[in-house]
């Protein structure tokens, strides 16, 4: 028999994904809320996408009609719904279940480990550009999507290999990691950045970096950002800080995070676990972070404004 797999959080993130291993055959259940189930109800689930468009009339459940463990959770809420998130799904979590989580930042793996054990917690991450329409369907834009998911210990085996392979669908590509840890801190490093570079300056990667400073400040921040990964003990690798300079310098992209997406349409944004989480671990390494703290500064600001 197939695996259970609860998808927490039927938004930008899981319920690309989920829809996806939906359609591939697997056995998926979104846990959501009564507007989410309402809306879905109604429309499918559907997503628009440049790797093809398609609907799902997907299988959902409510917390409290939740029966029993699932063998996988893959959870993609933002970060400041987690603790509510978290009661909401405990009934799904048994002694077998793995979860793995596709949030941004780290502070979420120590967050779930004190709840349901280090052992239940995997660690997670993945690429893709999506947000959620006015109609609540899923927009997808640019590259393939990817989720990569390992053990946080790093130890490969045949138990995390099965939950890899059972991860996939067309659509998206699965890898199997054995260095998640780096992995979540590679992709840390450029979100961090990358919502540094697009919060600060207001614009997408390639309007900063077609001004005459814009490249020189982009480098700075990812510099910045680096620099703390470094002092944790996860320094990313010569062609990966390359790669990431190279993407966030591009005079033509017009790539933007979600974090800036989510401020332009006023709505709450993750500040406190993309950029306030990573200026904490500076801190303790004393490391400096100008830019950062601009960054931190400025979202604090926004989210006061929002109270
Ligand atoms: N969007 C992107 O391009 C990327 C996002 N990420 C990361 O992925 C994570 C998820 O982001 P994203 O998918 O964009 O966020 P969305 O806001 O689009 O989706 C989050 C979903 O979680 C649901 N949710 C929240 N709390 C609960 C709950 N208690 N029970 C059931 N459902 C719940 C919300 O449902 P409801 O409608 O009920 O509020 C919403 O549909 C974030 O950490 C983000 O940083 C990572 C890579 C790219
Ligand atoms: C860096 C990016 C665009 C890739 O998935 C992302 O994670 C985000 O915007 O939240």
């Amino acid at each position: 028999m197939g695996s259970r797999i609860l998808v927490v959080g039927a938004g930008a993130v899981g319920g690309y994904f989920g829809a996806r291993m939906a359609s591939a055959g697997h056995d998926i259940t979104f846990l959501v809320r009564e507007r989410r189930q309402q809306q879905l109800r109604a429309e499918g689930l559907c997503l628009i996408s440049s790797a093809g468009d398609a609907t799902i009339r997907p299988q959902m459940v409510m917390a409290n009609k939740i029966d029993g463990p699932y063998d996988i959770i893959l959870l993609s809420v933002k970060a400041y719904s987690l603790t509510a998130a978290m009661n909401d799904f405990a009934p799904a979590v048994g002694p077998l279940t793995r979860i793995v989580p596709l949030l941004n930042g780290m502070q979420h793996l120590d967050i779930l480990a004190d709840r349901f054990g280090p052992a239940a917690i995997m660690g997670g991450t993945c690429f893709i550009v999506s947000k959620l329409d006015a109609q609540g369907r899923i927009v997808q834009t640019g590259t393939l999507p990817r989720l990569s998911v390992g053990e946080q210990a790093g130890s490969d085996t045949p138990a995390a290999r099965t939950i890899a392979q059972t991860l996939s669908g067309p659509g998206f590509g699965t890898v199997f990691s054995t260095h998640i840890l780096q992995d979540m801190w590679d992709k840390w490093v450029l979100l961090a950045a990358l919502g540094s570079i697009c919060c600060l300056m207001r614009g997408t990667v390639g309007e900063v970096s077609s001004q005459p400073a814009g490249k020189a400040f982009a480098r700075a921040v990812i510099h910045e950002c680096a620099s703390i990964a470094v002092a944790a003990g996860y320094p990313l690798r010569d062609a990966t800080l390359k790669g990431t300079v190279s993407l966030l310098t591009k005079t033509d992209s017009t790539l933007t995070s979600s974090m800036f997406r989510d401020l332009l349409q006023g709505a709450p944004v993750e500040a406190g676990q993309i950029i306030g989480d990573l200026v904490k671990r500076a801190r303790a390494h004393q490391v400096p972070t100008p830019l950062l703290d601009l960054t931190d500064l400025n979202l604090r600001v926004y989210e006061q404004q929002s109270e």
